[in-house]
């Protein structure tokens, strides 16, 4: 569906040159729409692309084909500052020289807006990220985190059409980061801004964005609502990178997949049958092929997918036994290192802190677990 309003990016490639005759291609032909008032995150391993299409949306990287567009007007060759796009890097990049408010002021004041308009916006900002009282402080005197908070009201003041944010929190420590991630998300709610957001991290996409766009080697693999897409994974490739796996082998049935641990519900795509684009509204990714080429489907364990049956819950039917390899103890509950009967290698959990013996009976968690194409396309068949 091609989006009225907003951003729509289309076949959009990027290219560098390397010495000699080498070039590599970030960005491969991508499509991607963002709605007004959406938050989109760009998530992928690192190199995939995600900051090369970012900076070709923003206007800081030529492209080597394709298209940008803002309300379904052509920007491809609008200059950086005239696009009226707003961004924010990994570290804020706030002036030194200037004090928190006439960092937050700088873009108010470039524009031409007068002094007291400027003042009553940035005490505004100042509140909407927390730091009232804090516009005479010299930014040098800052943490990281007040940093990166002024970063983000100070790219906000100009109200931006869209917000280009590129890891704007990998700087900050782990428990910081997932504080002002969840601040970030109300911030970008409450001001109706519409963003892009490049991440690495699966919880800050999840936690910030309406929907996440699975970036891999320079293609949009899935575009689609958190919800759906850690549910119902486009490709093998998808489900690996959101953390699923190993993958077992199984054959479909009637609505299920059968694995020699028990079976596994067929969810979207793959139950309906057909070839149908998994993202929903106005993603253009790639789409997801139903079983693939050859029918067959792998199933992808989940964090806690195999749970180790421990006192008298072993009911017999699907539940295995099999070698306890390594036990260790985390956040809680017990991982335990098992081999499944086919030598694959697991992890499975039990609750609280136990001691297990050499051999464990696990049992598969089919809600915790998703069923894709044994091939990714484009790629060969491996078991
Ligand atoms: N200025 C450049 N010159 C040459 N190659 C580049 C340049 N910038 C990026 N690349 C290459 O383009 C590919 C994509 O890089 P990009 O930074 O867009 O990926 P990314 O997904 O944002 O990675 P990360 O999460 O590590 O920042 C990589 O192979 C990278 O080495």
């Amino acid at each position: 569906m091609v989006s009225e309003r907003g951003l729509a990016v289309r076949d959009l490639v990027v290219r560098y040159e390397g010495a000699g005759k080498t070039a590599t291609t970030a960005v491969a032909g991508v499509d991607l729409d963002v709605a007004v008032g959406e938050i989109l995150a760009l998530l992928g391993p690192s190199g995939s692309g995600k900051s090369s299409l970012l900076r070709a949306v923003a206007g800081l990287e030529p492209v080597a084909a394709g298209s940008v567009s803002w309300d379904g007007r052509d920007v491809t060759n609008v200059p950086v500052h005239r696009r009226g796009f707003g961004l924010m890097f990994q570290e804020g990049q706030l002036f030194p020289h200037r004090s928190v408010a006439g960092n937050i002021a700088y873009g108010l004041a470039m524009s031409g807006v007068p002094r007291a308009v400027r003042a009553r916006r940035v005490a505004e900002l100042l509140e909407l990220v927390g730091l009232e009282g804090y516009g005479p402080r010299a930014v040098s005197t800052l943490s990281g985190g007040q940093a990166q908070r002024v970063a983000l009201a100070r790219s906000l003041a100009p109200e931006p059409k869209l917000l280009l944010l590129d890891e704007p929190l990998s700087a900050l420590d782990r428990g910081l980061r997932d504080r002002l991630t969840a601040e970030l998300h109300d911030i970008l709610r409450r001001t109706g801004t519409t963003a892009l957001y490049v991440t690495h991290d699966h919880d800050e996409a999840f936690t910030v964005a309406d929907r996440v766009a699975v970036m891999i080697d320079g293609h949009l693999a899935q575009v689609d609502e958190p919800a759906r897409l850690w549910r119902v994974p486009a490709d093998r490739r998808v489900a690996a990178f959101l953390g699923y796996g190993p993958f077992l082998p199984a054959e479909t049935r009637n609505h299920v997949a059968v694995t020699s641990l028990g079976e596994v519900p067929l969810r979207g795509t793959i139950a309906s049958g057909t070839s149908a684009p998994a993202q929903a509204s106005t993603g253009s990714a790639a789409a997801p092929a139903s079983t693939g080429p050859s029918g067959r489907v792998v199933v992808g364990l989940g964090p806690g997918a195999l749970q180790v049956v421990t006192g008298e819950g072993w009911a017999g039917g699907h539940d295995v036994e099999v070698p306890a390899v390594a036990t260790r103890f985390v956040r809680g509950r017990t991982e335990v290192d098992v081999l499944l009967p086919d030598g694959t290698a697991a992890t499975a959990v039990a609750p609280g802190a136990v001691q297990l013996p050499s051999h464990v009976q696990v049992r598969l968690d089919p809600d915790a677990a998703v069923v894709v194409p044994a091939e990714t396309p484009g790629q060969p068949a491996c078991a």
